[in-house]
């Protein structure tokens, strides 16, 4: 696939009871960045991501990944294609080790889930891949640890790397910063930046300088819609982005 843009929604709007959380966006997203999805409270953001992953069906519009019609489609569909969200932590199996929930995710991926039961030897294939998502996420220290006994932030990280297991083109990271202690940051970011290599990745994020230092493209939304497109540097210039955080009494 070579078209240049990877995810692209076409006239996107999603109604609830009457009330437009998302009205008529159109958001192209190009293959192999880091593109963001910002905005004040209530902007839509979090109805927008659940259209693009397809956890709310929208009420008009398309999407289009990889130029296929996703819209009216399942995760489970649309994670198999290729697009697949992260920071679910609900995804991470609390009783298992930081080294099988990894194990798990990438016997998912080579079709084998209902493979527990075969022999170690033929399990310890998928070894050795598991331990280089682990070292690449910084949990190998953490390697034979319950994941139920992380702190949230490898939580979060420990469920990146059972996200990029299932080797996605495009992942969607729902504020990946947020509940984050500020020594987590800096490091989280760094694993982003690893494991957007070869891919996309569209993020919600509140936290403006991890926006400013990761993402090539930023989308603002404002009221359901979309008020700026443009680099930060763009978009936070922009008098109408400036009014509408300042409006909205957030910094
Ligand atoms: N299931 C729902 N039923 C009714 N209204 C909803 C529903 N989900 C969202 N809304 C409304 O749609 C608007 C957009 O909400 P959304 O959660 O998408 O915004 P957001 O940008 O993610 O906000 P925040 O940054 O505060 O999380 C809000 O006014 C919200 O109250």
């Amino acid at each position: 696939m070579n078209e240049p843009f990877i995810l692209e929604a076409t006239g996107l709007s999603k109604q609830f009871r009457g009330f437009y959380a998302v009205k008529d966006v159109n958001l192209s997203v190009r293959r192999n960045t880091i593109h963001a999805l910002i905005g004040p409270n209530g902007a839509g953001k979090t109805t927008c991501f659940n259209l693009l992953t397809t956890f709310l069906t929208p009420t008009a519009g398309t999407i289009l990944f990889n130029g296929r019609d996703i819209s009216r489609s399942d995760p489970a569909t649309v994670a198999s294609k290729g697009l697949v969200r992260s920071f679910q932590i609900s995804a991470v199996f609390g009783q298992m080790t930081v080294l099988e929930n990894v194990r798990v995710a990438l016997q998912r991926k080579a079709g084998m889930t209902w493979a527990f039961w075969r022999r170690d030897k033929s399990l310890k294939v998928l070894d050795t891949r598991a331990l280089e998502l682990i070292e690449m996420v910084g949990l190998t220290r953490y390697v034979d640890t319950p994941a139920v006994s992380l702190s949230y932030g490898r939580k979060r990280v420990l469920e990146l790397a059972t996200t990029i297991a299932l080797d996605p083109e495009m992942i969607l990271l729902d504020e990946p910063m947020a509940g984050l202690g500020h020594e987590d940051i800096g490091p989280v970011m760094q694993i982003i930046r690893d494991v957007a290599k070869g891919r996309t990745i569209l993020m919600v994020e509140h936290n403006m300088k991890v926006i400013a230092e990761l993402c090539d493209r930023v989308t603002v939304l404002q009221s359901g819609q979309i008020l700026a497109e443009g680099t930060y540097d763009e978009v936070s210039r922009d008098p109408a982005v400036i009014e509408a955080y300042v409006g909205g009494a957030n910094d």
